[in-house]
């Protein structure tokens, strides 16, 4: 059990004394790197955490103060509580768990706002991997400062010039600027910077904002200790020491009154938002070649592929049954390879998008946005490339409207799939569950899209599936483009008719077909959205 926090307030100095095996955590009321416009009292009294699942007591009555200036540290064995009394403190991650006491700033419980006054670094750290330590600072940055100060309106021209300096002095001050061109990497899979590095790293984001309370879960946890001290000494130097000595818990708590509520920091704009993780995300795709390389590689062989296979068919009537099957085969590598290369959509950014957002860096809507626009070029190229690489080998119909029609319709082909895939990952509980849920979903909807059982003669309870096919739509549009103008003296209207009536087709139906694929993708997107905003907003 964690003691009164009477007992656990300790200056920098003194806690290393303590060892560096001890595991702490850290409160940080910080006159930071720059002074802080509005000062905190951070108080909590007679806290209890329970997790009333497997009858659980974890906290039992924790009292503590953080004034202004001072570097709390909550020291006690694994186990004891600390990262359960932060996460109080912040109320964050305490989902399953009874919280009672009151959590005060400037003596007035704010509750969840508590967020929007101050930082958290916490225990396990979460970067994208891809970017340098400054590019990261740097869309850190455009995230977390929205104005330049009152006390620095003369230390800068522009709020561009004012987040560079910010950077730059977070980064010297935290000892980062040896490593600010190195790439962050990812643990065991891409080394990057050292375990010291990315620690302080965690610090340096959320200094950007320069937050009058800081808390640090386990700050020094796996590092040596020379590393240890350092990290200890830079928020011993951000701190300024005007801590109360001699008093009493009490009746400093006591003495609290209620003050005035420090100013919420401000989210960026919307516009800022979606640049700065597009940005984010972008870079992170083109320095993951692994995704884009694996997907051209392979759309461009398919291409070939099919090229290959169905080699400049003739116009007879084995020709018009393989011309459809080739068309169907690219409605289906359109949308597999697609769908399952997105499937990781969500899984791989959640955790660091979860955290980002309960910092109030940005809404769900900017993430979603500027992920979705990040993937757009590549879920695009790819797939229009092995349109190209196999239309002339083929044979299909070249007249340039009907190309770009076929472009067209490729695009909104991919981009249901994608859009898709996207809700999948967004609404299901976890990425197996997508992945199996894909499948037989998949067989559903290219069962009915038209080539394998005629839509036409499809028993009623199963028909109306392929109303929601984009398997269908997408091969009823590629038919019609290919069959309704064909550069061929042995060919005229009836044939096309024919080819129609065989595949139970309507030709009418051209632009629907494509208004329906966009109507679908918006849909499709939407509902991801929704479910990602709902399992975002309850990661808290
Ligand atoms: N949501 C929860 N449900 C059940 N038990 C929990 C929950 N959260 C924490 N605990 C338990 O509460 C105790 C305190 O956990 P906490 O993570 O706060 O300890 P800690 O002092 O930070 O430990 P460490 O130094 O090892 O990180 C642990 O025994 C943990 O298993």
């Amino acid at each position: 059990m964690l003691h009164s926090a009477a007992d656990q307030q300790f200056e920098a100095g003194s806690l290393l004394s303590g060892g560096d095996k001890t595991d702490y955590g850290a409160v940080s009321n910080l006159s930071l790197l720059d002074t802080v416009d509005s000062p905190i009292t951070l108080s909590w009294q007679d806290i209890r955490v329970s997790a009333p699942k497997i009858n659980r007591d974890i906290l039992h009555g924790v009292s503590g103060i953080a004034n202004p200036g001072e570097l709390v540290a909550l020291m006690g064995a694994s186990g004891a509580g600390k990262t359960t009394l932060l996460n109080t403190l912040v109320a964050r991650n305490l989902k399953g768990l009874q919280v009672d006491g009151s959590v005060k700033v400037n003596g007035k419980v704010i509750g969840r706002e508590i967020t929007s006054v101050s930082g958290y670094a916490q225990q396990e750290e979460l970067f994208v991997g891809t970017l340098t330590v400054k590019e990261y600072l740097s869309i850190q940055a455009r995230l977390r400062v929205v104005e330049i100060p009152e006390s620095k309106k003369g230390t800068a021209t522009s709020l561009e010039e004012y987040r560079k300096n910010r950077v730059l002095k977070v980064l010297a001050n935290l000892n980062l600027l040896k490593c600010q061109n190195t790439r962050i990497g990812v643990i065991g899979v891409k080394k990057g910077i050292s375990g010291g590095e990315a620690r302080r790293l965690t610090f340096a984001c959320e200094l950007l904002s320069n937050p009058a309370l800081l808390f640090c879960d386990e700050p020094t946890t796996g590092l040596d200790s020379f590393m240890a001290e350092s990290v200890i000494q830079v928020l011993s130097t951000l701190s300024t020491a005007n801590r109360v000595h001699g008093t009493r818990l009490d009746s400093q708590l006591a003495s609290v009154t209620e003050g005035r509520m420090p100013e919420k920091r401000r989210q960026a704009n919307i516009c800022t938002q979606i640049n700065a993780l597009l940005q984010r995300a972008t870079i992170d795709t083109i320095r993951n070649p692994s995704l884009t390389r694996a997907k051209m590689i392979q759309k461009s062989v398919m291409g070939l592929f099919v090229g290959l296979l169905y080699f400049q068919t003739k116009l007879d009537a084995i020709g018009v049954t393989n011309i459809n099957g080739a068309l169907f085969y690219l409605v289906c590598e359109l949308t597999y390879s697609t769908l399952f290369g997105i499937l990781n959509f969500l899984p791989s950014d959640f955790p660091l998008v979860a955290r980002e957002y309960h910092d109030g860096l940005y809404s769900v809507l900017s993430y979603y946005v500027a992920r979705c626009l990040s993937y757009l070029p590549l879920f695009t190229i790819d797939g229009l490339a092995m349109l190209l690489i196999s239309y002339w080998l083929v044979g299909f119909q070249s007249a340039w409207d009907q190309v770009l029609l076929a472009c067209l319709i490729s695009f909104l082909i991919e981009q249901s799939s994608s859009a898709f895939g996207i809700m999948l990952s967004c609404v299901s509980p976890s990425f197996p569950i997508a992945m199996s849920s894909a499948g037989p979903l998949l067989t559903l909807l290219s069962l009915t899209g038209g080539l394998y059982a005629n839509v036409g003669a499809l028993p009623s309870f199963i028909s109306w599936i392929q109303y929601l096919s984009w398997f269908r739509y997408g091969f009823e549009a590629f038919t019609i483009n290919q069959w309704r103008k064909v550069d061929s003296p042995n060919w005229n209207s009836t044939n096309t008719q024919e080819v129609m009536q065989n595949l139970s087709f309507t030709e009418s139906m051209f632009l629907w077909d494509m208004i329906i694929m966009a109507a679908y993708i918006v849909f499709f997107y939407t509902i991801g959205y929704i479910g990602l905003l709902i399992r975002i907003k309850r990661a808290r």
